[in-house]
């Protein structure tokens, strides 16, 4: 077993040692992460503790307001951080898994940014956690290189690759494989602290930074924690303030009342937000689970044009650019469709109407979850933004007054299509080949000519609790959505699959799905069952 131990902080590693924990889990990298997560773990449970304090009062009918007078709102002189030269041109960004496969072809797409991802597409086992970082060590010294088993490729990066940004796990997610003083180690915190620690130098070398993207903030004290982690860390490394910047996700329902607050508390560090758009209607979902006027139609009518969305979107692009910072699009699910021409065709049309939607609105970049689809976007970002982000030129004034109502209505969807028992079905095998993807290691999948990461997939969840929950029936039969009929649903499906994770998964969707309370997270709840232990004799054990 790994271990550090001094005065004022003790870290034990528990997880199997491979290559990458040789490499990168040294006494001083150790040393650092302990210092980091022993500090800000108070606070981080205190602002999880937050959390659940105002669910209740969501769940008692409440809904999120405006924070009246905020100094953030009042002070008109305030600016986010100057945008560093590498970075003043994002727009089209590829986000994938941190797999050494996906890392050289995210860099070698053609996109401005990869950013490599712990959260939504990465299944955090200590296999892919610690593998993922030896990853990106190697991609920031250039070095990183794969050879395919199955058919002898190699893999190396090319002479002009995208810029590297990371995005570590939300602050509800834990490290389990990591114990400091004794407490599990913040996810987070793991990711952010080891990724900085080995590559600081190497990326200022080379012209860089440590660029990150923050997920699943849900209020500005939240933003500020990350604020404190940066200063902090810099402190400890002796790097300037403001060399670590961050784009933060703009995902959650209760962070869009709070924008230019969040801004405000991480301005030093900043490089604007970003359209978190599957774990923003997610979190709508979730927070107004009980809500009977937010009981949402199935997630195909939730799309951009819907008017929550679009309120969100106006709202974001205004600020962001009032305070000097980038205002990033979202990611359509779409990917390519093998086989079928006329259906890629429409799908990537569909792809490319939504990057044009982002552009007029204001982004100055966007998100794409696959690399053919890195032209589809080029193409549209260049003939519509003809400067490298429109960050100054324009003020996006059509959301300056936004009003609180705006960013709560839902889209009226007519009678008999909003919630059918295709939607149901549908759903629930979503969730479950979510699940038993992610049980075994995946983080990202192809479905049904779309993507699914830990946020679209919790969507479905979401949504088929609070149909349930509600009282629902299902528009095109009129039957009730009831525990029975989906765990009947789930058994079919289940019985359709042999081997993998499926009766796993099926037992542990089904429980999410019937449950009295709504799970905060599919991941935490999985979670247990991918952590690994290293015994005495060496080998890896379930804990
Ligand atoms: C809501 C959110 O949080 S969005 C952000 C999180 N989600 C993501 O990042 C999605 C990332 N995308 C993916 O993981 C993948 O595209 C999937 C799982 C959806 C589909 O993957 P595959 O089935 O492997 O796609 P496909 O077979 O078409 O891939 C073709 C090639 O592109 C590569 N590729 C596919 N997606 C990516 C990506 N996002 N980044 C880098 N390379 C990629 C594949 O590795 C493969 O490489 P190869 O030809 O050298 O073998
Ligand atoms: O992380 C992105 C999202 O849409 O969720
Ligand atoms: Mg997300």
């Amino acid at each position: 077993m790994i271990e550090f131990r001094s005065e004022s902080v003790h870290v034990c590693v528990l997880g199997p040692s491979n290559a990458a924990t040789k490499e990168l889990l040294t006494p001083d990298a150790l040393r650092f992460v302990g210092l980091l997560c022993s500090q800000f773990e108070p606070r981080r449970q205190a602002l999880l503790a937050a959390r659940k304090t105002r669910a209740v009062e969501f769940d008692a009918g409440e809904v999120p307001h405006f924070i009246e007078n905020s100094v953030a709102a009042r002070d008109l002189s305030w600016r986010c951080a100057p945008v560093p030269e590498d970075v003043q041109d994002r727009r089209v960004e590829i986000t994938g898994p941190v797999d050494r496969k996906m890392v050289i072809n995210g860099l070698n797409s053609g996109a401005c940014v990869y950013m490599a991802d712990f959260e939504d597409s990465t299944s955090p086992t200590w296999t892919n956690v610690t593998e993922g970082q030896l990853n990106l060590r190697d991609a920031v010294r250039r070095t990183i290189s794969f050879t395919n088993g199955a058919n002898g490729k190699v893999y190396t990066l090319n002479d002009q690759i995208a810029t590297l940004f990371v995005r570590p796990r939300g602050w509800h997610l834990d490290e389990a494989h990591v114990l400091v003083n004794g407490k599990v180690a913040s996810g987070s915190i793991f990711d952010f602290a080891l990724y900085l620690f080995h590559n600081h130098v190497e990326l200022q070398k080379n012209g860089s930074r440590p660029y990150y993207y923050l997920p699943k903030l849900e209020s500005h004290r939240e933003a500020a924690l990350w604020n404190d982690v940066f200063v902090a860390a810099q402190q400890y490394l002796g790097l300037a303030m403001g060399t670590v910047r961050a784009t933060i996700l703009l995902e959650t329902i209760t962070a869009a009342f709070e924008i230019e607050e969040i801004l405000y508390e991480i301005r030093d560090h900043s490089l604007g937000l970003n359209c978190g758009r599957w774990d923003y209607l997610f979190s709508f979902i979730k927070k107004f689970k009980y809500h009977g006027d937010k009981l949402t139609p199935d997630r195909s009518h939730l799309t951009m044009t819907t008017p929550l969305m679009g309120a969100y979107v106006k709202r974001l692009i205004h600020l962001c650019h009032k305070r000097g910072t980038f205002a990033m699009g979202g990611m359509s699910a779409a990917i390519p469709i093998k086989n079928d021409e006329e259906a890629n065709r429409v799908a990537m049309g569909k792809v490319e109407d939504d990057k044009l939607r982002e552009v007029r609105a204001g982004h100055d970049g966007t998100w794409v979850a696959h690399p053919a689809l890195v032209t589809v976007a080029l193409r549209v970002f260049n003939e519509h933004m003809r400067t490298p982000n429109q960050i100054t030129s324009n003020p996006g004034t059509a959301g300056s007054a936004v009003p609180e109502s705006e960013l709560l209505r839902l889209p009226q969807i007519p009678r008999g299509q909003a919630i059918t028992s295709k939607h149901l079905s549908h759903g629930i095998g979503i969730v479950l080949a979510y699940t038993e993807a992610w049980l075994r290691g995946i983080g990202c999948i192809p479905l049904h000519n779309a993507m699914e990461d830990a946020a679209t997939a919790e969507i479905s969840r979401a949504q088929i609790w609070q149909w349930r929950v509600q009282g629902t029936s299902t528009q095109d039969d009129g039957q009730l959505i009831t525990s029975q009929r989906i765990a009947d649903l789930i058994g079919q499906e289940v019985a359709r699959h042999s081997g993998g994770k499926w009766n796993l998964a099926g037992r542990l969707v089904e429980e999410m799905l019937t449950k009295s309370e709504l799970d905060d997270f599919l991941t935490s709840v999985c979670y247990p069952y991918i952590i690994t232990a290293h015994e005495s004799n060496g080998t890896a054990a379930r804990l």
